[in-house]
């Protein structure tokens, strides 16, 4: 079966066309230098021969794209990236575990099928109903991935997660980042600094925990993992690719070990804002009081009325807080919007 892939070497195509389980599984050899391994639909690793058993000299790295089926530029981005490897255009000195996280729902052009899959991470699949319907096992399995990954013998210098999106809205920051809670550890200057150079110059870091799939390798792993937000939401063909030159060549750079070339962390460079809290939908009525159309990052003032639910008024709380992915649209209980505030640069290092 993976000789398909081996002839196409369009790993999107091989998955959509294996959408629901790739039974065999499977491995395969580039030139002397990489194994790659076909670990399910949409999970393909390269593992490159000259890393030695033990060493603790290389980095672990995972790209996922597609938690969200509709968000087309990411999963675009990682083939890319995929093809130049099995083509060897490029060959891989660390460890990389691509992920497409929701294959049905990519064919389906939809955020997801069931229920979005990036609320059931950090054991949430297995919570309430349990392992119900597809998204909720895919979940689990994209956990197990990740941990077999990250727990290979050797110990790597760094782990690294980068969890690739769009957003439904345009935004005033058209790419930007969510680091997710860290209670205990500080926030990476040169994390921070390498998403700046890969043309993301917008950073929100989390207030608290929650099941999305970059708080869990961040929680479980210690991983440098991000959601990382590249844009607004298009289909497939209608996105414009160089509008990503930066983040892949960086990416490149990063996969091959060639050298980052990043800047000292410089907060004038970059914006960094702190989520101050989650309104969450308490009622079936939630109902935002601004328009479709404004943007993420949009700032209001202290006592704007933002959301009205049952029979009350949701007011801003600060002197100003902006909102990040507002969607009333959601089950009770949910995310409706993230409100940030200006971020101290304390917690840096
Ligand atoms: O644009 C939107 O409303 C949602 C875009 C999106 O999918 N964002 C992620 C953010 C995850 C995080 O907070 O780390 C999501 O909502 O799952
Ligand atoms: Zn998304």
């Amino acid at each position: 079966m993976l000789q398909a892939l081996i002839k196409s070497q369009d790993f999107l195509k091989f998955t959509l066309d294996n959408p629901q389980y790739f039974e065999e599984g499977g491995t395969f050899s580039i030139g002397e230098h990489t194994q790659v391994e076909v670990w399910d639909t949409g999970v393909i690793v390269f593992e490159p021969r000259s890393i030695a058993a033990g060493s603790s000299e290389h980095k672990d790295i995972v790209l996922s794209c597609a938690v969200h089926g509709n968000e087309t530029a990411p999963i675009e981005l990682c083939n890319a990236l995929i093809k130049e490897l099995l083509q060897e255009k490029i060959i891989a000195k660390q460890r990389v575990l691509f992920l497409f996280g929701n294959p049905p729902a990519i064919i389906n052009g939809t955020r997801f099928i069931e229920e979005n899959l990036n609320r059931l991470f950090n054991g949430a699949h297995s919570a309430g109903e349990g392992l119900t319907n597809p998204e909720r096992i895919r979940a689990k399995k994209l956990e197990q991935y990740v941990d077999t990954f990250f727990s290979t013998k050797s110990k790597p210098m760094q782990r690294i997660h980068y969890d690739l999106h769009t957003a439904i809205r345009a935004s005033k920051h058209e790419k930007f980042a969510i680091y997710p809670y860290r209670p205990g550890r500080q926030y990476s200057a040169e994390q921070i600094m390498f998403l700046e150079a890969c043309g993301i110059d917008t950073v929100l870091f989390h207030h608290e925990p929650t099941t999305t799939f970059s708080y869990y390798s961040s929680k479980n792993y210690q991983a440098d993992a991000f959601t990382i937000e590249l844009g607004k939401v298009l289909p497939f063909g209608k996105n414009d690719m160089t509008r990503f030159i930066a983040l892949k060549e960086m990416l490149n750079r990063l996969i091959t070990d060639a050298p980052l070339g990043l800047n000292k962390f410089d907060e004038t460079q970059v914006n960094l804002y702190q989520v101050c809290r989650a309104i969450n939908k308490g009622f079936d009525d939630f109902e935002f009081t601004f328009a479709n159309d404004v943007e993420n990052f949009t700032a209001f003032p202290r006592g704007y009325i933002l959301a009205k639910e049952g029979g009350m008024d949701i007011k801003v709380e600060h002197d100003v807080e902006a909102i990040v992915f507002p969607n009333a649209k959601v089950p009770v209980g949910q995310r409706t919007v993230l409100c940030l505030k200006p971020a101290s640069t304390d917690n840096i290092a």
